[in-house]
């Protein structure tokens, strides 16, 4: 793997890297935002490409909001986009289970959530039927009820067919043992996505894969992770190159995650990688001689790319 180049400070670097691409897929945690705090100079780049004529497309693995929900956040930080600007982790399970699997053809059609609204509102758009989720009869302590109920499988649903986790702010022992008890029926066992950290208001608190599928992959035996349709996984890049018609050789992943986004970049062949230290990654973690994945390129932060404008 060569060595990434860096650009930050380089203008001529840098309009040469712009000039190679067409469209721009942004991860949001740790890219454009921490929390709700969006990062100084990230609005200005966004406009500066949208005037150079690319395309920016908003790729996040975090599953908590749905496309709408996050059209909200964006247009309420200023953010240029519109709906079909955005391809969350949740979209992209929701349409692999309606499409691809056909779980509603499935003799146990049904979904078990772990997971926020996000997840909710895209199985819904998919007609997928689900319980779980946001349900706030989950949100309590396991009783000697739930434990015989789930035990002898009376307190299933004997429709699920699959259990979908990502990133439940509301987690607890309650909703991962019904997760482990549907899995032990034969249930499918998928992810929104498996990241182990959460970047949010300059720190760094329990991510999607912390929280639920890791665990439950430690419970079902072995620890194997579960499918997970957000990045790096390459159904969602095909799914993002069906929908926004890609040349993957114009197209660049920009992330702040090495073992999502730029691996999500590498594996899909994309034209280029861009790697920014705002977030999760930091440069030892591409530098290092075990390196999961190396970026083609790299900045401090988004923001360093507006110097193109001067
Ligand atoms: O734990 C999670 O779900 C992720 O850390 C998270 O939300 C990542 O979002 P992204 O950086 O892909 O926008
Ligand atoms: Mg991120």
């Amino acid at each position: 793997m060569s060595s990434p180049k860096y650009l930050t400070g380089d203008k001529a670097a840098i309009n040469e890297f712009i000039d190679k691409f067409d469209t721009f897929l942004f991860d949001c945690d740790g890219v454009l935002w921490s929390g709700d705090h969006v990062f100084d100079g990230v609005i200005d780049t966004i406009q500066m490409l949208h005037e150079k004529g690319k395309r920016t497309v908003f790729v996040t693995n975090n599953s908590t909001k749905s496309r709408q929900d996050y059209l909200k956040k964006l247009t309420a930080l200023n953010i240029p986009a519109t709906v079909e600007d955005v391809f969350g982790s949740a979209y992209s399970s929701a349409i692999y289970i309606s499409r691809v699997l056909k779980q509603a053809s499935q003799p146990k059609p049904k979904v078990f959530v772990i997971g926020e609204a996000g997840i909710e509102t895209e199985l819904a758009s998919e007609n997928v039927d689900f319980l779980g989720g946001t349900d706030p009869a989950l949100r309590r302590d396991i009783t000697p009820e739930d434990f015989k109920a789930l035990a002898d499988g009376t307190g299933l649903d004997p429709d699920v067919g699959l259990v979908l986790c990502g990133l439940d702010f509301h987690i607890n022992y309650l909703k991962l043992s019904t997760a482990f008890a549907y899995l032990r029926t034969g249930a499918t066992f998928m992810a929104t996505n498996t990241d182990s950290t959460l970047p949010m208001n300059h720190s760094f608190f329990p991510g999607a894969g912390s929280v639920s599928s890791i665990p439950l992959a430690n419970m079902v035996g072995g620890g194997k992770m579960p499918v997970a349709c957000g990045k790096p996984s390459q159904a969602m890049m095909d799914a993002v190159e069906g929908k926004f018609q890609l040349d993957r050789a114009r197209t660049c992943m920009v992330g702040d995650r090495l073992e999502t986004d730029i691996k999500f970049g590498i594996d899909g062949r994309l034209g280029g990688t861009l790697a920014v230290l705002t977030g999760v990654m930091k440069k030892h973690d591409f530098e290092k001689e075990d390196a999961v994945t190396r970026p083609a390129f790299y900045v401090d932060k988004v923001s360093d790319l507006g110097v193109a404008t001067d």
